[in-house]
């Protein structure tokens, strides 16, 4: 029976590190760490989302503001909004909630014209507010996986490194499977596990990948990460290998209303030898993982430094 990954103990020791940080921030600095989160339609997912990271900013007594746009906003509009919000020096970190609506995420698809897309809107927040990792300059420092240079770490990526080391979880030199093709999710995670920064070798499988690589890949993967969420999309026990680790960052609402993971979670975790639950498991550390990098960007303002991360062994043996 298969170790389960908590998220709560992770999200407690990076918000036990966060804490005296923010302290000092305000103490020696006169700075508190200040978030922007911008929201275009009222999506529920991302409403919830949204939700929790404003409070959580709040409960760490940093400030946030939650900026919500209509939905129907071209992206020429929506990128000087986000390139406005940015040029304030009140705002240490820049966020725009994903996915977008259509017209802006696929302009091809909903027969625009508009030449300015999602990553034009994305690449209008300055470098040192990129706390969601996500624009071009950020993306190529992942890229390259200098950990000492890196300014963001997508929080989806860093809340599964801390995962991973909080519970002891060794990546280099193993076999790991990415599943999905989200920039957010998936992508970064795919570049943190192959790169410096995990030293595993990876597989990265999404719906064009024909069935028997599918399953070849992941029948011989010692990690999965998963983050598809599709209701016609499920890892059952028989595709996996015994003992693997299962890092599922996918939620999805079933028509039931139950909150779930790729994973079929029972069976799966009678074969893993550690897997996430879904609630509770990575979600709630990506928010603990933006804290960071929102505190991140507020020494970066103050000229405290803080390029790189630090990455160090949790207390926890899957
Ligand atoms: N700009 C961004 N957009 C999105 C990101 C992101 O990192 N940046 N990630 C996801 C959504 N997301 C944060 O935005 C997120 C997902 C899940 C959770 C979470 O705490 N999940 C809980 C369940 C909560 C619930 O649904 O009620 C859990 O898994 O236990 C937090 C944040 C896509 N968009």
């Amino acid at each position: 029976m298969a170790v389960l990954l908590y998220g709560k103990p992770v999200v407690e020791e990076i918000e036990r590190r966060l804490m005296p940080e923010i302290d000092e921030l305000k103490a020696r600095h006169g700075t508190t760490p200040s978030l922007v989160v911008v929201q275009v339609g009222d999506d529920p997912a991302s409403t919830r989302y949204v939700g929790r990271k404003i409070q959580s900013c709040e409960r760490l007594g940093m400030r946030a503001q939650h900026v919500l746009l209509r939905s129907d906003i071209g992206p020429a509009a929506l990128r000087n909004e986000v390139a406005r919000i940015g040029a304030s020096k009140d705002v240490h970190g820049v966020l725009v909630q994903l996915p977008l609506p259509r017209q802006i995420e696929d302009p091809d698809a909903s027969g625009g014209a508009d030449p300015i897309d999602k990553f034009d809107v994305l690449d209008a927040i300055p470098p040192e507010k990129d706390v969601d990792g996500i624009a071009a300059g950020t993306v190529a420092e992942l890229y390259r996986a200098r950990t000492r240079r890196l300014t963001f770490l997508p929080s989806t990526a860093l809340a599964v490194k801390r995962l991973m080391d909080y519970y002891r979880i060794e990546t280099r030199g193993k076999r790991a499977v990415v599943i999905g093709r989200n920039d957010i999710t998936s992508k970064p995670i795919m570049l943190m596990l192959g790169g410096r920064i995990c030293d595993a070798s990876v597989t990265w499988l999404h719906r064009h990948v024909s069935k028997d690589i599918q399953e070849e890949a992941l029948a011989k993967a010692d990690i999965v990460v998963t983050a598809v969420g599709r209701a016609d999309y499920r890892i059952t026990r028989e595709m996996l290998k015994p003992g693997v680790v299962f890092i599922d960052v996918a939620t999805r609402v079933t028509e039931s209303g139950k909150l779930v993971g790729d994973a079929d979670f029972e069976p799966v975790s009678e074969i893993a030898s550690a897997i996430t639950p879904v609630p509770g498991g990575v979600g709630p550390i990506t928010v603990a993982a933006l804290m960071e990098n929102t505190v991140r960007a507020a020494r970066f303002a103050a000229g405290a430094g803080g390029l790189g991360y630090t990455f160090h062994q949790g207390p926890a043996q899957p």
